[in-house]
């Protein structure tokens, strides 16, 4: 099947401005990308949908989230994850293994690409956990989990405490050509906390996460990296020693990569309204100066790519309390109109460097065909009003979570159709 999308506005890096153009799209590829100014292209045989001068980019890329399926299907499942990243614009995903049972098996990979496939909107692409039921204990079948579709090794959700261990993950990963991503956090340094230290803590009489807790690990495993030679890189970072590590470790050529998230790049726990559990995930909001310092880290290439990490829990999860309810908060629907009203809409950053970040960065880091727009790549491409404004209403979110912070917040930037393999699988464009 053939189908142009027609009047739309397009990124072009050339001229740092964006420009009108056509893109054709055939056999699940993009066929072609015509200039607006030399005319109508000639539609006939093919579907039409009239971008009605809207932005179209690459599908954004999202390689931190979790989907709850098996085992959580209460917080989310493949389906309703699939489809709030549809209407967050993302194209692709790259799912968790902390699920129940622990995505530890071929088995367990297999069933999630099946639903994927079955029941799934987008592209996604499972990681398998580092260690058997992400306890730390023993190394899972590396080989096994990478021949049943595996793209990554992590045990997200938890850090691995053992060096050796890591050590010996990291040799194995990097004899088969796979990264390892890491959940960085020391277990002895954040017993009893629930957020950072800092301003809230204090003032609420809290024991606080302390930064070195993320640090601690970050740094234990880029030296790690430098001995294996592992593909090494780093979850939701959130604190100004980590950016700091980092960027001495590209500095002296290991290969060392890194994701940020929105809340941690707009939010600090000077923030939280409340003990209210909604303002709770791991890595928790950190200090103002943090917050500048991983957004310094983001513009200059320390960290490659913004991730969402949604994490959606219960209601009746969240209604715990700051400090018993699980940490995470849901992160699809809200992630593009957030970046794109707090650093494009503002003038701080331009749209391509926005896009480059949620779609061709991530596609670089972990080898994806996606991520541009250019004839001959995936027919994966989100549409996007970045005109018009509309209030974040968790209410009608796709997901079943409504854990979110953003709740109320006026933002531009709404995704309002999104395609993946020449296949518009959601839109609310009007004909
Ligand atoms: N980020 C979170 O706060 N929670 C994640 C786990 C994780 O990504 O560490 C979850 O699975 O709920
Ligand atoms: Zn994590």
């Amino acid at each position: 099947m053939a189908l142009w999308i027609i009047n739309g506005l397009v990124w072009d890096e050339q001229t740092g401005e964006t420009a009108r153009k056509h893109v054709r799209i055939e056999n699940g590829l993009i066929a072609a990308i015509a200039d607006a100014a030399s005319g109508e292209p000639d539609t006939t045989g093919h579907d039409i949908i009239d971008a009605q001068g809207k932005l179209i980019s690459a599908g954004f890329i999202d390689m931190h989230v979790h989907l709850r399926e098996p085992g959580f299907e209460y917080k989310e499942d493949i389906a309703s994850g699939t489809r709030s990243a549809a209407r967050g614009g993302f194209t692709t995903i790259a799912c968790m293994p902390n699920t129940r049972p622990v995505t530890d098996t071929p088995e367990t990979v297999r069933y999630i690409l099946d639903k994927a496939k079955s029941a799934g909107i987008v592209n996604v692409l499972p990681y398998a956990a580092i260690t058997k039921n992400e306890l730390g204990r023993e190394l899972t079948d590396f080989a096994a989990l990478k021949e049943a579709g595996a793209i990554g090794f992590t045990d997200d959700g938890v850090g691995v405490q053992n060096a050796q261990m890591m050590k010996d993950a990291m040799n194995l990963a990097a004899s088969m050509n796979m990264p390892v991503i890491a959940h960085c956090e020391d277990d002895s340094l954040v017993v009893g906390a629930a957020v950072t230290e800092g301003k809230f803590a204090a003032a609420n009489g809290l024991k606080g996460i302390p930064n070195e807790s993320e640090a601690i690990h970050v740094g234990r495993d880029i030296l790690l990296a430098e001995a294996t030679g592992v593909h090494y890189h780093v979850c939701h970072v959130s604190t100004e020693q980590s950016v700091r590590l980092i960027r001495m470790a590209k500095q002296i050529g290991i290969k060392v990569t890194a994701e940020v998230c929105p809340h941690h790049l707009i939010l600090s726990d000077e923030d939280i309204p409340s003990m209210d559990a909604n303002w709770k995930m791991n890595p928790p909001l950190r200090t103002p100066r943090d917050v500048q310092a991983v957004i310094e880290g983001l513009e200059d290439g320390t960290l490659d790519m913004i991730v969402t990490d949604h994490a959606p829990h219960s209601a009746e999860e969240k209604a715990r309390g700051m400090m018993l309810a699980p940490f995470g908060i849901v992160g699809f629907e809200t992630a593009f109109p957030l970046m794109y009203t707090k650093f494009v809409k503002t003038g701080k950053w331009s749209l391509g460097f926005l896009l480059k970040r949620m779609t061709s960065d991530p596609a670089r880091v972990f080898g994806l065909r996606s991520g541009i727009l250019e004839a001959g790549a995936p027919a994966d491409l989100t549409i996007v009003d970045i005109e018009n404004e509309r209030e974040v209403n968790p209410e009608s979110f796709a997901s079943k979570g409504r854990n979110t912070p953003f709740g109320g917040w006026k933002l531009s930037g709404w995704p309002v159709a999104t395609i993946v393999d020449g296949n518009v699988v959601w839109t609310e464009l009007q004909e």
